[in-house]
């Protein structure tokens, strides 16, 4: 990859402190991860609306805006996935210097690549939000019907089943989308918010 010489940084005269003070809530990724089918893009839409119903600056990152779009030269090889994650990292990172509550939906596999965008961030900026499903659960909805067609060999590793998922060692949140129902895992990462205080309790 070639790399850019004589690049100097402007500094902005609005800083990222300044535009969190404006928006009265903290700037920060919420990072869902987990296997094709666990619930990663319900869950994020449903929590974006409910987010920014109570005046929330949010923006959601997920596949039709990031595989289409930016990383649409890339495919589903080891390398690949971690230079989608990689941009998505920076784009996300971006984000939050926005004053943005940045929602991202990628099956994001490696631990290693979902650790290099905490990093990037400053700290409690990066949540990690395990989107809990087994295999088994994820096959059965099949949303859309990709599982049957990589148990029939028409797609070459597909994540959990010729690819690997590697699960959070130590997620902020983990929701279990097969025990819990949509409201409440929307629920549940409301009240971490609040009790963390990235959003205000009385919103
Ligand atoms: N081989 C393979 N493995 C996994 N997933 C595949 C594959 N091929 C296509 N798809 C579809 O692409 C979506 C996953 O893209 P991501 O950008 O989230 O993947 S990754 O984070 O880079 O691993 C994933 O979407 P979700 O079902 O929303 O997770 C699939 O619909
Ligand atoms: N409790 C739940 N939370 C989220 N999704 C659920 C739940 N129960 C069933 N589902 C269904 O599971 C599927 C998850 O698909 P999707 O959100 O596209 O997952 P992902 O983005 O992780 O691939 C949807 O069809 C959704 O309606």
């Amino acid at each position: 990859m070639s790399q850019s010489t004589n690049i100097v940084w402007h500094e902005s005269h609005v800083t990222k402190e300044e535009r969190v003070n404006l928006n009265q809530h903290k700037s920060a990724v919420l990072w869902f991860t987990g296997l094709s089918g666990s619930g990663k893009s319900t869950l994020s839409v449903a929590l974006e609306k409910e987010l920014h119903a109570q005046g929330i600056h949010t923006y959601r990152l997920d596949g039709d805006n990031v595989r289409h779009g930016l990383n649409k030269n890339l495919g589903f090889s080891p390398e690949d996935r971690t230079e989608n994650i990689r941009r998505i990292g920076e784009v996300a990172n971006l984000m939050v210097d926005a004053g943005l509550l940045t929602l991202t939906a990628f099956i994001s596999p490696y631990r290693t690549d979902r650790d290099n965008v905490r990093a990037l961030l400053d700290e409690n900026e990066f949540l990690e939000i395990y989107v809990k499903c087994s295999l088994e659960a994820c096959e059965n909805r099949d949303p859309k019907g990709l599982y049957k067609k990589a148990r029939a060999g028409e797609i070459k590793s597909f994540t959990g089943i010729d690819a690997p998922y590697e699960e959070p060692n130590h997620p902020e949140i983990t929701v279990d989308t097969e025990i819990q129902s949509l409201e409440e895992s929307v629920q549940v990462i409301i009240n971490y918010l609040k009790e963390k205080q990235y959003i205000d309790a009385r919103r």
